[in-house]
């Protein structure tokens, strides 16, 4: 068998309301290769590069390894010696899924080693138990903007149409959030007035999404769930909010679990939302790269 390579898209998970049920798929993306170790005495090797490969593990502990060890678990099979080359281009820890791309890349890769014995839908399931919910790892797979619902242990997988007049813009800071440590300051439990406040402004989101409606976005992107408890860790947040909406924004998000903001923007304000974003961070002594991005629709791809 020769080596396998994998690109996988990062993605934008919520959307606002929709904490753990949504997210788009984005053109930025991380690249793996994997190749059969033959020859050495070694099981594993991993090379690392680009965007703070550093702050990588290249042991047993990466989380690519660890997704291809699974899937070998889950086949009742030993894995096989490999090598695996990884190539960042998805920042960590920014709320941009890297951790997704690590997961669905080596899902992938191990099952084209392996000859493909899993379908998409089996390696979405394993992904989906890897990550612990769906919201990065669906797009990251099959690009897109999707929406995930269970029914027991199966999923229904819904793709939602993304009108072409609405811009992504990520603002990324120069600082780390960890999911982990993003879901941590949730609270266990919600008031009713909350219950109801969601599942309408993620309704009124999606058809938002789906017209280009501004008064639909700016309204639903508004969420009483996460966003709430966790702009706290996130030193800018109102002003980068403020500035991005007061240069023309629909609306504005954290992304995934933060530190990274989303402007849903039309193409005409996109240059404008993403200089008010980077000087109201750069106000607050926060340095950050923002981009204008297009939603990717191929998500994870072999070769
Ligand atoms: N390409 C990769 N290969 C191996 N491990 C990775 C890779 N990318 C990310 N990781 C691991 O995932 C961790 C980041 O995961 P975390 O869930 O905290 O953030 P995220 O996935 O970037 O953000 P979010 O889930 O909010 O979108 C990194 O610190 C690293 O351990
Ligand atoms: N829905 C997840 C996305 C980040 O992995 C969260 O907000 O915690």
């Amino acid at each position: 068998m020769t080596a396998v390579k994998i690109s996988v898209p990062g993605t934008t998970a919520n959307i606002g309301p929709g904490f753990d049920c949504l997210g788009a798929a984005l053109t930025l993306h991380n690249h793996f290769v994997f190749s059969p170790l033959e020859g050495t005495d070694s099981t594993l090797e991993i090379r690392v590069t680009g965007l703070e490969a550093d702050r990588v593990t290249a042991d047993e502990s990466n989380l690519a390894y660890q997704a291809f060890a699974k899937f070998y678990q889950h086949l009742g099979k030993t894995r096989p010696p490999v090598a695996i080359e990884i190539e960042l281009g998805v920042p960590l820890a920014r709320g941009l899924g890297s951790s997704a791309t690590a997961i669905v890349g080596g899902l992938m890769g191990a099952n084209q080693l392996a000859e493909k014995p899993l379908t998409q839908a089996e390696l979405m399931q394993l992904a989906i138990e890897i990550e612990g919910h769906p919201d990065n790892v669906v797009p990251a797979l099959l690009g897109g903007c999707r929406l995930a619902a269970s029914e027991g242990s199966h999923w229904q997988i819904c793709e939602i149409p993304w009108h072409s007049d609405i811009v992504p813009v990520v603002a990324i800071p120069d600082f780390e959030l960890s999911t982990a440590e993003a879901r941590k300051v949730l609270p266990t439990e919600y008031s009713r007035a909350d219950a109801i406040f969601n599942p309408a402004h993620l309704g009124l989101l999606l058809r938002g999404l789906e017209t280009g409606n501004s008064d639909w976005l700016r309204v639903g992107t508004l969420d009483r769930i996460h966003q709430p408890y966790r702009q706290t860790l996130i030193p800018g947040y109102d002003a980068v909010r403020q500035a991005a909406l007061a240069a023309g924004a629909y609306g504005m998000t954290i992304s995934g679990a933060g530190p990274t903001l989303l402007a849903l923007s039309s193409p005409i304000q996109t240059a404008e939302v993403t200089s008010a974003m980077r000087t109201a961070w750069q106000g607050e002594g926060i340095t950050s790269t923002v981009r204008s991005l297009q939603i990717d629709r191929s998500g994870a791809t072999v070769g």
